[in-house]
């Protein structure tokens, strides 16, 4: 179990020193469009789990949901104080 900021302190750790067999580092060299078109999957499995299929499902997509944006903003050089600054 590991909470948001957690997981975000791991990603950054990846993409700062790019271990081998990471995927976040290979979603980082695929850049935003792909990180982008992720996203977007994601965000549609989750629409999905939520009409069609069961909470844990939701939960589950969610999560995915959660770690392609961070994969989203390190790719674009943005912080969770920068997102956190508009909530
Ligand atoms: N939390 C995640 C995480 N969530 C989603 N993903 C990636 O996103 C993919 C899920 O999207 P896909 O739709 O392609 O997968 P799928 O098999 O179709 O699954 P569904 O979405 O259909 O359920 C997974 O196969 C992973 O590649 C994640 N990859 C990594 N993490 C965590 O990120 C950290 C760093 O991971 P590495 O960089 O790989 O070391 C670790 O703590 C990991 O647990």
């Amino acid at each position: 179990m590991k909470t948001f900021e957690e997981l975000w302190v791991e990603l950054e750790d990846k993409a700062r020193t790019r271990p081998d067999g990471s995927g976040t580092v290979a979603e980082l060299d695929a850049g935003v469009h792909a990180i982008g078109k992720k996203l977007v999957e994601e965000a549609a499995e989750v629409w999905m789990a939520a009409r069609f299929e069961s909470k844990e499902q939701v939960a589950l997509e969610v999560s995915q949901l959660l770690y392609h944006a961070q994969v989203m903003l390190l790719a674009s050089g943005v912080t969770l104080d920068d997102v956190y600054s508009h909530l």
